[in-house]
């Protein structure tokens, strides 16, 4: 038996970020391994045109939960949704819920942020920082509370290049942050936010950074762990491999590959891509919220979820995998054939932006608007170009994380646990992992068919013929333009025909005289 499992029965969790990425991936796992437990409260905010429960429905009704209605099939009735805004003071929480909130939690997820890397620094600091700090109040008011469970980022210190397990101090209080955000107007804001986040290269890594901090001095006599998982991907087993479901980090570059859209990236080949998957990172967060309940360390432990210390992969590598993967299970109605490449340094960058992804551009919108349609494709490249630019500097370094507290939890665990709650990333095999990766992008982001496969390797078929027919009339055309402006070209042009004609003659002579 799982001394995890075992540990969240009958418990009531509060999740925030339930409806993101891995808030999806975390509460799927813990209603599959512990349908004991007792409630799972989410804090969700209104979206237009949906009401709470449907948000629910729908995240209960996709392909991620089928696994969990048949261990756990009054799931819907354990999942209680909480109308709230982190952005709102006491995150709009009616009365009555926030009563039910305060007396019942015992362990508390905190995975809600704003991942945008150019987010303005307000909304930042308030979604990252202050809503943390309002969340550990709510938690001090919890006479039930076990473990507060904080998630952060790896890049959090992304300034450093060696990243121990330890909250770092920032260069300007949190708490100084926070006041001024209150008084600058936007515009002095956006004048100092370059100061402010200093060598931090966004204003989601710099709030991270400053997340962790309030965590600290602001715990209290909380039991708190703060996780910090580097670039999470799709699923690797559980409850399948591949699944995926926002286009953050990598999932929106492989989609943008395999569209043929993306041909170049500003990357290292050689620096190492730490990503780690999803379900790897909630195993560690699950395994993380016993530990802290159960042995209460004095302090606050920092756990690295990364992959790059235990399992490295580099970009060139991955880069490859995914290339070779779109051979064998290509996307459907690409914009070119799938066929990227490293640049490594500013004037290649420029060249082949302006070549491969501004001129094909123009070329399809100028093509659009003669057959009458809107041009849309040099919108779609501007932002491409855009997101690569915000995510070069990730691609262009490596770092060092320690993970001795990750390795000391895993030493803790029984072999039971080591398998349910796997976040051994030693064990992950890096090109099967790529390979679903990309299935899961084709079928679960893009929505597409498996049995359109054949359809659109035929479709890159053409492209490949359009590509070679496009080559050769450019050849022929500058090579027209050249022999009619150039003395030295002609002449060169003369002698090759000459020279075939002579090759020719002699040929049909010999084949004359041996007949
Ligand atoms: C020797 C070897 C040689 C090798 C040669 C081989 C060559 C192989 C070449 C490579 C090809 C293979 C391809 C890819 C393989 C991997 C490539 C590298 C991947 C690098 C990824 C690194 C990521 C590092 C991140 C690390 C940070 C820390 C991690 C975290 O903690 S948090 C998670 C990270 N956060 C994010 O990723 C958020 C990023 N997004 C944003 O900040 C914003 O969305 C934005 C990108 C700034 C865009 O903002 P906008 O306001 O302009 O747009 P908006 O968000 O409103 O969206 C508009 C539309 O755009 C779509 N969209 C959004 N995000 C993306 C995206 N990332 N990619 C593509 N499209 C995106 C969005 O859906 C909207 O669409 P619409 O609804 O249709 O309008
Ligand atoms: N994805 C990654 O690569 C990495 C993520 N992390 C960290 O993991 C955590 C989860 O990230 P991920 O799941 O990818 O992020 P997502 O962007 O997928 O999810 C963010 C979640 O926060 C919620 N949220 C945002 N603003 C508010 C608000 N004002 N009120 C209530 N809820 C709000 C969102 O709700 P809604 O659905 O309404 O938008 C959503 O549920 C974050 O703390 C992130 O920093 C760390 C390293 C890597």
């Amino acid at each position: 038996m799982s001394m995890i499992a075992a540990f969240y029965g009958g418990k009531s969790i509060l999740i925030t970020g339930a409806t993101g990425f891995m808030g999806k991936v975390l509460m799927e796992k813990l209603f599959r391994t512990s349908p004991d437990l007792k409630v799972v409260y989410i804090l969700v905010r209104p979206k237009q045109g949906q009401t709470l429960q449907q948000r629910v429905f729908q995240i209960l009704d996709s392909k991620l939960f089928e696994k969990v209605k048949e261990v756990c099939p009054n799931v819907h009735e354990k999942i209680r949704a909480i109308s709230a805004d982190l952005n709102q003071n006491d995150f709009a929480i009616s009365k009555e819920d926030m009563k039910e909130l305060l007396s019942h939690t015992n362990i508390i997820f905190h995975c809600a942020a704003t991942v945008r890397f150019d987010d303005h620094l307000r909304h930042a600091v308030q979604l990252n920082v202050t809503a943390t700090q309002q969340l550990l109040l709510m938690a001090s008011q919890m006479p039930k509370l076990e473990a507060f469970i904080h998630i952060s980022t790896a890049f959090s210190n992304c300034n450093l290049k060696h990243i121990d397990e330890v909250v770092y101090p920032c260069p300007v209080e949190p708490k100084k942050i926070i006041d001024s955000m209150e008084w600058l107007d936007d515009a002095i804001i956006d004048e100092i936010t370059p100061k402010l986040i200093g060598d931090w290269p966004n204003t989601y890594t710099y709030t991270k950074a400053l997340g962790e901090v309030v965590v600290q001095q602001e715990g209290g006599n909380l039991n708190i762990a703060i996780i910090r998982p580097s670039i999470m991907g799709a699923t690797w087993q559980e409850p399948f491999p591949g699944w995926v479901d926002n286009l953050n980090g990598p999932s929106g570059l492989i989609i943008a590959a395999g569209k043929g859209f993306l041909r170049s990236i500003r990357a290292t080949p050689m620096a190492v891509a730490d990503l780690i998957p999803a379900d790897t990172v909630v195993n560690l967060t699950l395994a993380v919220g016993w530990y802290t309940a159960v042995h209460r360390p004095k302090s606050t432990l920092v756990y690295h979820c990364t992959s790059g210390n235990l399992n490295p992969c580099n970009w060139g590598k991955m880069g490859l995998q995914v290339l070779a993967t779109f051979e064998k299970i290509p996307f459907e109605r690409a914009f070119r054939r799938p066929n990227a490449d490293f640049t490594t340094n500013n004037i290649t960058t420029h060249y082949w932006n302006a070549v491969s992804h501004r001129a094909p551009a123009i070329i399809y919108d100028f093509y659009l608007r003669l057959t009458g349609r809107k041009p849309r494709m040099t919108k779609l490249m501007n932002r491409l170009l855009r997101t690569l630019s915000m995510l070069e500097y990730f691609v262009n370094r490596s770092w060092e994380w320690s993970t001795y507290n990750t390795e000391m939890l895993m030493s803790e665990l029984s072999p039971e646990d080591q398998r349910v709650f796997n976040f051994d990333v030693r064990q992950l095999n890096w090109l099967e992992y790529i390979e679903n990766y990309v299935l899961g992008v084709k079928k679960y982001l893009l929505k597409e068919d498996m049995a359109g496969i054949p359809e659109a390797k035929q479709h890159l078929k053409r492209l490949r013929n359009i590509h070679y027919l496009f080559n050769t009339a450019l050849f022929l055309i500058a090579w027209r333009l050249l022999i009619a402006r150039s003395q030295v070209a002609r002449n060169v042009w003369f002698f090759i025909v000459s020279f075939c004609y002579k090759f020719l003659s002699y040929f049909r002579a010999s084949s004359t005289l041996n007949v």
